[in-house]
């Protein structure tokens, strides 16, 4: 797994553009960069922002149904000289039934992206919606309902509870809300995430993955509309990861279940439909059904690196 910020998307900002380039917005300008590649110049690079694809990532164009969708949305900390914008203006409709990935190096906004997403943190423009219901503008007990109701989550750290069972951890959050699992629909997450067997175990006796896995379980058993998960795999082995995201990729699959992954990991990308690449608080660019090399190449092209023979920047242009 490459290391936390290893990949700067960008060049300094206090170092501008080559001549003849236009900066679009910090956001826009490795595609600029794209055209360089091709003999193009940077017409080619807005061009490819127009594109049905391009206007798909921006969010212009809705064309499936949206389990979540932000427009505008527009996130920063602090005040005066002092303020950091996490999220410039970004507007992204995420799609039922899909596996989403987001990329970015560190510092891009990629978490910051997902708490506004998720109603964990309030936005300082622009809306967003989970479903039909925009939940910006909620107030904090309707938030926290709808959290609870709506939206499982699935983190690096699995806080599962060790006085707990498996089976006690999976089913907690609906108990503490009072709501009676839907027996054969939790029976159906166990038997696909194969935690039949170890539903009576506590989590100290269970592996990495396992604990993983009935983390994934617990975000699933409410059958929620949408699961956010940050580097679900980041303290695991990369055999336990590979299941993790292989059970992930089924309760898509399988389940019909919207899943949105943030990860630093190319590998764990390429197991999504769709990956999202944000920098400097903007998504930059987006790859449908990714492979880990693709995504590799892609984040190498970000990093100014010279594309491998045959990775060809026109096909970054044409899928852009
Ligand atoms: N609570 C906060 N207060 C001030 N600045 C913050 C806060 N949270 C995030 N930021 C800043 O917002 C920007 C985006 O942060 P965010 O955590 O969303 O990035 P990220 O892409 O998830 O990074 P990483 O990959 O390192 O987790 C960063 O510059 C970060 O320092």
């Amino acid at each position: 797994m490459p290391e936390r910020g290893a990949w700067p998307l960008h060049p300094p900002a206090h170092t501008g553009p080559p001549d003849g380039w236009r900066r679009l917005g910090p956001g826009l300008y490795s595609l600029v960069r794209y055209g360089s590649w091709s003999g193009h110049d940077a017409t080619i690079g807005e061009a490819a922002l127009s594109t049905p694809a391009t206007a798909r990532a921006y969010g212009t164009e809705p064309a499936r149904p949206v389990a979540a969708r932000a427009r505008g949305l527009t996130k920063a900390y602090g005040s005066g000289e002092t303020t950091v914008l996490a999220l410039d203006s970004v507007d992204v409709d995420i799609m039922r039934g899909a596996f989403t990935a987001v990329m970015g190096p560190s510092g891009s906004g990629k978490s910051t992206l997902m708490h506004c997403l998720a109603g964990l943190d309030t936005v300082s423009a622009g809306q967003v919606w989970l479903g039909d219901t925009e939940i910006t503008g909620l107030r904090d007990r309707e938030l926290t309902r709808l959290r609870r109701d709506r939206i499982g989550f699935m983190f690096q750290s699995f806080n599962l509870l060790p006085t707990l069972t498996a089976a006690e951890n999976i089913t907690l959050p609906m108990d503490i809300a009072g709501r009676t699992p839907d027996g054969a629909w939790v029976d159906r997450v166990i038997d696909t995430l194969g935690l039949r067997d170890r539903l009576g175990h506590r989590p100290a006796q269970l592996s990495g993955g396992q604990q993983q896995r009935v983390a994934c379980a617990r975000a699933l058993a409410s059958r929620p509309e949408l699961i956010f998960t940050d580097e679900p795999t980041g303290n695991l082995d990369s055999r336990a990861g590979a299941e993790v995201l292989a059970f992930l990729r089924e309760a898509v699959d399988s389940l019909e279940q919207t899943v949105v992954m943030v990860t630093h990991d190319p590998g764990a990308a390429g197991h999504a439909d769709l990956v999202l690449f944000l920098g400097d608080g903007r998504i930059v660019d987006r790859m449908e059904r990714p492979t880990a090399e693709a995504v590799l190449e892609r984040m190498r092209l970000f990093s100014g690196a010279r594309p491998s023979p045959g990775g060809a920047p026109d096909d970054v242009l044409r899928k852009s």
